[in-house]
């Protein structure tokens, strides 16, 4: 699904989401009138939804709101959407303040200005192996923005910290001179922003393209993540070629986020890759144990809850590749006590998460099983798996899907072609054979390496 209809399917769906969690979590008339009611869809970012507190009483219930009930509505949220948001509030008077606002007034509406999300800086960033250079070299360009690396370009897999160590660069130099323009944006907005100004010749004849230059090639610093999504987009790449000059040749920071390094974006116009190279390139790795505990401990001190290390320890060995999957599962644990209202012990833990690690259970992999694991991780419907769509986001996972049906059971291509609703059975061949040349073509740190990688771990934890 793309960005936009994400977000619109959260609109239609606030409501409702509100009422359920209403009723899952049974909190009183009161409480719902006062605290929930007021919470509405502010902008959404990739998996970062803003939420904004609108509340006559300005700012005054937003610390209460989100440490009284920001697990429950993550949960439910994820229950109505299948998407695990990372979830900020927002109140009316922050609003009126943030440097985002000024970019509001120029032209396209707020939902296209995804801001700099105050929720992370350096000082929560846990930093371990993993991730130190990837982290001394952000703190570098958010002291010196326009310096020395430039462009910074920070790579690794999916939920290993890019988005958070780009608003820490936002909020850091924000922070520092609040005159800054600072802008974040995912490559998919920068795409949706163009095709939204090309088809929108405006009434009053001024020209949207135009307005769309002038508010990317007038910025102090422009952070853009998830740089993939640009690739073989031959007019959004030389959109963002000409963006990119101007700033660089200005000496404005730019910093760029993507799941590959730039000699391995294949259909990347050459001298796009030569400009990413220009600067500093670092990555992410997947975090290590002991990075894994201290994000755990972190997080357990934040809800000023006391969680056993032994219960820490479970989490950090079987939820490892993926530290936005890490939060999630500590989350839920969390969730689950309060909505039960029992202690956190190793049992609940393991029936909290028992969808996510299930190392005593024997479970049977099924085709049906698979499709549903795969429309999870990519956040497609299984619906949308099964049709003939063929953008990327989609036929991706469903060759996924089809490799996945052919190593992990014994069906017959007949039947897989039947599940997966196919005409040809040369179809499913295709597709498992596409996903092993990328295997064969890319190395273990790939998105796609890492994709296999944890969704067998999800789909047979033994
Ligand atoms: N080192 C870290 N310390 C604390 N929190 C972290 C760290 N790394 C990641 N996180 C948290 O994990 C979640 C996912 O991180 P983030 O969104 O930055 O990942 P990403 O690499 O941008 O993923 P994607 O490629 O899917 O966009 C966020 O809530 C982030 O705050």
């Amino acid at each position: 699904m793309g960005y936009l209809e994400v977000e619109n399917e959260l609109y239609e769906k606030w409501d409702d989401i509100l009422e359920k969690m209403k009723v899952n979590f049974d909190i009183s008339d009161p409480a719902f009138n006062t605290f929930i009611k007021i919470l509405k869809v502010h902008s959404i970012s990739g998996k970062n939804l803003t939420i904004l507190i609108d509340d006559a009483k300005i700012g005054s219930n937003k610390s209460f709101i989100e440490k009284r009930y920001s697990a429950f509505l993550q949960v439910t949220i994820e229950e109505m959407t299948n998407i695990k948001y990372d979830i900020t509030y927002i109140s009316k008077n922050e609003i009126n303040t943030t440097p985002v606002e000024t970019f509001k007034n120029t032209s396209l509406p707020s939902k296209d200005h995804p801001f700099i999300s105050t929720k992370y800086t350096f000082d929560n960033f846990v930093v371990g192996d993993n991730n130190d250079y990837a982290h001394a070299a952000s703190l570098k360009v958010a002291e010196e923005p326009g310096d020395i690396y430039n462009p910074l370009f920070i790579y690794g897999g999916a939920g290993l910290g890019k988005t958070h160590l780009m608003h820490a660069i936002g909020n850091y130099i924000i922070d520092r001179d609040n005159t800054q323009r600072v802008v974040y944006v995912t490559s998919e907005s920068f795409v949706n922003e163009i095709v939204e100004a090309i088809r929108d010749k405006k009434g009053d004849g001024s020209n949207s393209m135009q307005e769309f230059r002038n508010k990317y090639r007038n910025v102090d610093v422009l952070l853009i993540d998830d740089i993939q999504f640009i690739i073989g987009k031959e007019t959004m790449q030389q959109e963002f070629f000409h963006t990119f000059n101007h700033l660089y040749e200005s000496q404005k920071q730019i910093v760029i986020s993507s799941d590959k390094h730039p000699a391995t974006m294949k259909t990347l116009e050459e001298r796009l890759r030569s400009r990413f190279e220009m600067g500093l390139t670092v990555d992410i790795k997947p975090p290590t144990y002991e990075t894994r505990m201290a994000i755990l401990r972190r997080k357990v001190q934040e809800e000023n809850l006391s969680i056993d290390d032994s219960i820490l320890d479970f989490i950090a060995s079987n939820v490892s590749s993926n530290i936005r999957e890490l939060q999630g599962a500590i989350t839920k644990v969390i969730a689950f006590s309060k909505l039960r209202h029992n202690d956190i012990t190793m049992d609940l833990a393991k029936q909290a998460l028992s969808d996510m690690i299930a190392p005593d259970k024997k479970k049977e992999i099924t085709i049906d099983y698979i499709i549903e694991t795969v429309a999870d991780h990519f956040n497609i419907s299984t619906n949308d798996l099964l049709s003939s769509k063929r953008s990327s986001n989609i036929s991706h996972p469903r060759q996924i899907c089809m490799y996945l049906c052919c190593e992990l059971t014994n069906n017959t291509l007949d039947v897989i072609k039947k599940h997966l609703n196919r005409k040809d059975h040369s179809t499913i061949i295709h597709g498992r054979d596409n996903i092993k040349k990328l295997l064969e073509d890319t190395d273990a740190n790939s998105k796609v390496a890492k994709d296999i990688d944890i969704l067998i771990k999800k789909i047979n934890p033994q």
